[in-house]
């Protein structure tokens, strides 16, 4: 799908990342394939997954446009969002809508620049999602001809805050500030937030984790549940009421 029609397609809707590296339980590409059919019959807009074999699969089940990476990681940086041409490459043969990659202003491995890395995708004719952590690492990347910046990357750079849930400030400055469309992404959990950052102004939203990891999704469960557990044992009930031990 052509760059346009992608975000005619994804504007004010759903976008299902759908990835599972080799440490987790649902790592494979027939399992990411179900997960993205899954997410096609909930309604999702476009899939965004990781690596060749995964996106391939996925392409296989369903006709949806996908924001393609690979995750790699460089002994020489801290980038590991599809870091250089050769992740690049690997997508452009996996067939993709769209190409994301770390915009970050952090050092890339091998030397690489982020502005070469972007003219080469964009001569595909293959779309650019810069994935930030902060309002000035997106203007750079506007610069640079990024087609979207998503906000993926705040609270996983040491100078980005670091916040359990969606980065809604970034989201607003991004909005008031860049040209391009913005992506809301990361720490999504609940409708009610994709909606948030929708109602700020963001062209679409990524959530992840809250629909296809559901070991983090357990997680969620379990320790409200121990939390709750833990209070209630400082508690005994009197008279048909809980009331706090020792107060
Ligand atoms: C930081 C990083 O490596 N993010 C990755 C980027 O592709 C994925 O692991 C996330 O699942 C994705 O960004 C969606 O976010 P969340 O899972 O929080 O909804």
């Amino acid at each position: 799908m052509i760059k346009d029609e992608f975000f005619k397609q994804v504007k004010g809707n759903l976008i299902v990342s759908c990835q599972a590296l080799e440490d987790e339980p649902l790592h494979g590409s027939s399992i990411m394939a179900k997960m993205a059919l899954a997410a096609e019959m909930g309604g999702a807009s476009a899939i965004r997954a990781n690596g060749y074999q995964d996106i391939k699969a996925i392409r296989t089940v369903t006709n949806l446009p996908i924001i393609g990476l690979v995750k790699q990681n460089y002994i020489d940086s801290e980038i590991y969002i599809t870091p250089t041409k050769k992740e690049v490459d690997e997508l452009i043969q996996a067939g993709v809508s769209i190409i994301a990659l770390d915009a970050t202003s952090r050092k890339r491995p091998n030397g690489e620049r982020l502005k070469d890395l972007i003219t080469y995708i964009k001569k595909k004719q293959i779309g650019v999602m810069g994935d930030v952590s902060t309002a000035a690492e997106a203007l750079k990347a506007e610069n640079l001809g990024v087609d979207c910046i998503g906000t993926t990357l705040s609270g996983y750079t040491h100078y980005s805050p670091q916040q359990a849930g969606p980065d809604y400030k970034l989201v607003e400055r991004l909005v008031e500030s860049v040209n391009v469309p913005v992506i809301a992404e990361g720490k999504y959990w609940i409708p009610e937030e994709a909606w948030h950052a929708l109602d700020l102004g963001a062209h679409a939203v990524v959530v992840g984790s809250a629909i296809t990891r559901p070991q983090l999704i357990t997680k969620r469960f379990t320790d409200y549940l121990n939390t709750k557990a833990g209070a209630q044992h400082d508690t005994e009930v009197v008279g048909g009421e809980f009331i706090k031990r020792n107060s």
